[in-house]
């Protein structure tokens, strides 16, 4: 009886060791984030009569992965949700490096601690077909925590990609226009102005056209121009909003332009770009732009907000990131984080670009190579406005 006794009590107790080895890292978590809330004093303070009370946020749920902890908070209402991201510093210093703070709304945030670096993530087409499947114009992201990232171009026109030189920018720009063409070549046309003369030779007799100077690009803008006035006028006539309900669609028109601010100086060149990021997307003709260093005076007003989706490379300073992305995340990536990104569209979330490696690139693009004159003989007998933008 006194051995069953004995049994029975070492048993509870090691219940109880497992049972508070398994809260235990759930509540740290709470104790140093009430730290981290306190320390910011992230707080708004009511009186009554007799004395003042702080509310601080509420974490509601913590939950203990083997990889990583997420932490589910309120803010009260009055305060403002910026402090949080303001204090992502504090966030890192309780938790590490690998951190990551979505906002859900104005009031609910989502803490996430991770053990692991993002790791490198090497290309590879077969791994994405899943995550790009229905999307007209498949725009491959990277990966992030929680596995492959992509978004159809025609939801989201318009895409700014920057970051300071090594960043990762051009292998970017590889990997989307690669899987673009991989995954559906028969219904786009792309137009790539190279003017580092760096990137594109890659997809010379695969694009459309790819050019290397101001002047050749002002002829396709020009043709791209008329195209847009004839769309506009097919719309109109047909009486629907989008060409993509038309009864026999036009094909979709991409224009890729590698360092875009050398062109500053080009008001011609300026003003079509910023006509098409206003009117581009019901008429199907989406922009690609990448530069080193965000430039404000390219960036300033219509075009900046018309360029939805944004993926800031590491950028070297804090000022630069908030033109790129309105938040200084991107100064925070380090040299040696090659490919990594923030990658905004409704939030702000970290993202390790693929690595397309250029001979890779060449082995997915060669059935391409030459082929797309044929196939552009095709569109304009389905569209015969579409002649306008055809070259020699
Ligand atoms: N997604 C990635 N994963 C791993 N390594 C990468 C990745 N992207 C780029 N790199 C490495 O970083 C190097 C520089 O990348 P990349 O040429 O794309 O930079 P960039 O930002 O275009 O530079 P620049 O503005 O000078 O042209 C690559 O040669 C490659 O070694």
């Amino acid at each position: 009886m006194l051995l069953t006794l004995k049994i029975l009590g070492l048993l509870t107790s090691c219940v109880g060791i497992i049972a508070t080895y398994r809260t235990f890292p759930s509540n740290a978590a709470r104790s140093k984030m009430f730290k981290a809330f306190k320390i910011a004093d992230i707080s708004i303070t009511k009186k009554t009569k007799k004395r003042e009370i702080k509310t601080y946020p509420t974490i509601k749920k913590v939950n203990v992965f083997s990889d990583k902890i997420i932490i589910l908070f309120n803010i009260p209402d009055g305060i403002n949700p910026d402090i949080i991201e303001k204090h992502e510093w504090l966030f890192k210093q309780k938790f590490g490096e690998h951190i990551e703070i979505t906002q859900m709304n104005s009031k609910q945030f989502i803490l996430s601690i991770y053990k692991q670096p993002i790791r490198q993530f090497d290309y590879n087409y077969d791994d994405i077909t899943n995550s790009i499947k229905n999307m007209n114009l498949p725009i491959l992201v990277g990966q992030s925590r929680s596995g492959i990232e992509a978004y159809d171009m025609t939801k989201y026109p318009h895409l700014l990609i920057a970051g300071e030189t090594g960043s990762g920018k051009s292998t970017q720009l590889r990997s989307i226009l690669s899987t673009l063409i991989h995954s559906d070549s028969n219904k786009l046309k792309i137009y790539l102005a190279d003017l580092k003369r760096s990137e594109f030779h890659l997809f010379k007799g695969i694009a459309n056209k790819v050019v290397y100077d101001a002047d050749e690009l002002i002829k396709i803008l020009r043709k791209i121009k008329k195209e847009l006035t004839t769309r506009g006028e097919l719309l109109e006539k047909s009486e629907v909003a989008n060409i993509e309900d038309l009864h026999s669609p036009p094909p979709y028109i991409l224009l890729g332009i590698d360092e875009v601010a050398l062109l500053k100086k080009e008001d011609d060149i300026m003003e079509i770009i910023e006509e098409i990021s206003a009117i581009g997307r019901a008429l199907g003709v989406y922009l690609i732009l990448s530069m080193q260093r965000p430039d404000a005076s390219i960036l300033d007003g219509k075009l900046k907000n018309n360029l939805t989706v944004r993926m800031a490379f590491r950028h070297s300073d804090e000022i630069n990131s908030r033109i790129t992305l309105g938040s200084g995340d991107a100064a925070n990536i380090k040299q040696t984080q090659k490919g990594l990104m923030c990658f905004k569209l409704d939030g702000i979330k970290k993202i390790q670009a693929p690595y397309l490696e250029l001979k890779n690139a060449k082995r997915l693009l060669a059935p391409y190579k030459n082929k797309s004159v044929e196939e552009n003989d095709q569109f304009q007998e389905s569209s015969p406005m579409f002649g306008a933008l055809e070259f020699d």
